[in-house]
């Protein structure tokens, strides 16, 4: 997007992808208000033209494609490679987020359904990045893994092709991608029906993948090559950040507190739990995990889900100056602190001191409280200060924003000039539950009722605000990313 970033307001039909969450207007509230307001013309056409198309139920969902957008922005993707294009909406969205000198090689079997998109791709004017070449991937992929020239080249590459060579696949992208590279698997939560029970009734080839994509959760969840991170976004993506080579991983089972789930069981939610994060828990994060379950506000923590997603993003954007407004006991912020080198920095900003403190023994204990710095206090008092030096502007390469919801808009307002252009405010809690969609007369507790108000009005104002690109992620209780642009 350009630095006076359009936005394209505008209404479209949902078509395909069954969601993941516990309503169907809840996924429908994302895509009306963070997805479809700010899809680009050209996705907008290609994903109409397709929703047309006899085997549309395998397009990436708009949310999906405008995470992957997103994402490309933020960890400066230039040359990737793409397993599946069908007509082209992933592909078109990595395409609009490469730099124009960027490169994607896209491979599927079947060119034709490529040629439905084709003409939207060049009107866009991003044909020129696309390499496309038409078979099966796996021979190209063993005559790359053949060829060092290819090893560690690719910053991203995305798998939406035949599941059952997922694990195929993966050993050997693994060569291909670089270190600190991404390769994001789709459909690793297969519809939740890697949760369903063993007689539910499910379509054919639903049963017959769901065995791979099961196996390939496992193999990925113990793999000391990759940290990763299995986002419930379209039908489930697992993010896979390439290890050097000695990866330190922790693995360990334990049990679920806390936060209830936007996702559409609680079983489904268990299971990106004890398969994708807890396994990989590093263990002060635990620590201070189980600590905080004995505290009487627990509800208050960052979920786990959620703290590892953080981790990954914020060594993905390479975070070294960072700020939190919103401490707790400290979970997000270990979290945070456990992702930034060794001269990193957070601007930790809570009015109380007395629940960080009951995290501060593990965070000393695992070795980053020097990276520290917490303030005692309203956030606001000290932003304004803030925001009159202009030393500050533009110094944040990340902001978390986890506190008192009745001021995020104020919150926003301030930080838009503190966070570095390209940097990313993250703000916490922003589908509050679930609530935003719940009807006028639903019983909610008094404050859900309350802060709701103001949830909505912040999502209303981000998605309609030039100076940043957006994406909502049903991931904890929802987290928006906002990527400064001007
Ligand atoms: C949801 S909790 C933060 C959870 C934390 N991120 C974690 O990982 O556990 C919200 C926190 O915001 C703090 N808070 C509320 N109002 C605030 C304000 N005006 N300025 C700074 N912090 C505030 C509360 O004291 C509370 O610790």
């Amino acid at each position: 997007m350009a630095t006076n970033g359009e936005a394209q307001p505008a209404k479209h039909q949902e078509v395909g992808h069954k969601s993941l969450l516990q309503s169907d207007a809840l996924y429908q509230y994302i895509l009306e208000t963070s997805v479809y307001p700010r899809e680009p013309e050209s996705m907008k056409e290609l994903r109409e033209v397709t929703a047309k198309h006899p085997w549309n139920l395998m397009t990436t969902s708009a949310d999906e494609g405008q995470f992957l957008n997103l994402l490309l922005k933020l960890i400066n993707a230039k040359n990737t490679m793409e397993i599946g294009v069908y007509t082209g909406y992933s592909l078109l969205s990595t395409a609009l987020a490469l730099p124009e000198d960027g490169k994607i090689l896209a491979l599927d079997i079947n060119r034709e359904n490529y040629e439905i998109g084709l003409p939207i791709i060049e009107k866009a004017g991003v044909a020129h990045k696309i390499d496309f070449r038409e078979g099966p991937a796996l021979p190209l992929l063993d005559q790359m893994v053949d060829d060092v020239n290819f090893h560690g080249s690719f910053d991203f590459i995305f798998v939406d092709a035949d599941k059952d060579n997922y694990l195929n696949y993966h050993k050997r992208l693994i060569d291909l991608v670089k270190v600190g590279g991404v390769i994001g698997y789709d459909n690793t939560l297969w519809n939740g029906s890697l949760v369903a029970p063993a007689d539910a009734p499910l379509r054919k080839y639903v049963r017959y993948y769901r065995d791979f994509v099961l196996e390939l959760n496992k193999a990925l969840a113990v793999d000391s090559r990759v940290e990763i991170c299995q986002l419930p976004v379209g039908d489930g993506i697992t993010l896979c950040r390439r290890l050097a080579a000695n990866g330190e991983s922790q693995p360990a089972k334990h049990q679920e507190v806390g936060h209830k789930s936007l996702l559409q069981s609680d079983a489904l939610y268990q299971y990106i739990l004890e398969t994708s994060v807890y396994p990989r828990e590093p263990e002060p994060m635990k620590e201070l995990r189980e600590v905080t379950a004995k505290h009487p506000w627990n509800l208050m923590t960052t979920s786990a889900d959620e703290g590892q997603f953080l981790n990954l993003l914020l060594k993905l954007i390479n975070a070294k100056n960072t700020m939190e407004i919103g401490v707790y006991t400290g979970y997000s912020l270990l979290s945070t602190a456990l992702a930034l080198p060794e001269d990193g920095k957070i601007l930790a900003l809570d009015i109380n001191r007395e629940n960080y403190e009951i995290g501060l023994p593990i965070i000393e204990k695992a070795g980053v409280a020097h990276k520290i710095d917490f303030r005692e206090g309203p956030a606001l008092p000290l932003l304004d200060q803030m925001v009159d030096d202009v030393t500050f502007h533009g110094t944040f390469d990340f902001i978390f924003v986890d506190a008192d919801k009745d001021n995020y808009l104020n919150y926003h307002k301030r930080l838009i000039d503190l966070v570095k252009i390209g940097g990313v405010i993250g703000y916490d809690n922003t589908l509050w539950n679930g609530s935003l969609v719940a009807p006028p007369d639903a019983p909610l507790r008094k404050y859900v009722r309350y802060y709701r108000d103001f949830v909505l009005e912040l999502n209303k104002a981000l998605a309609i605000d030039p100076r940043v690109e957006i994406c909502q992620l049903p991931v904890g209780d929802g987290i928006t990313l906002c990527r400064r642009i001007s």
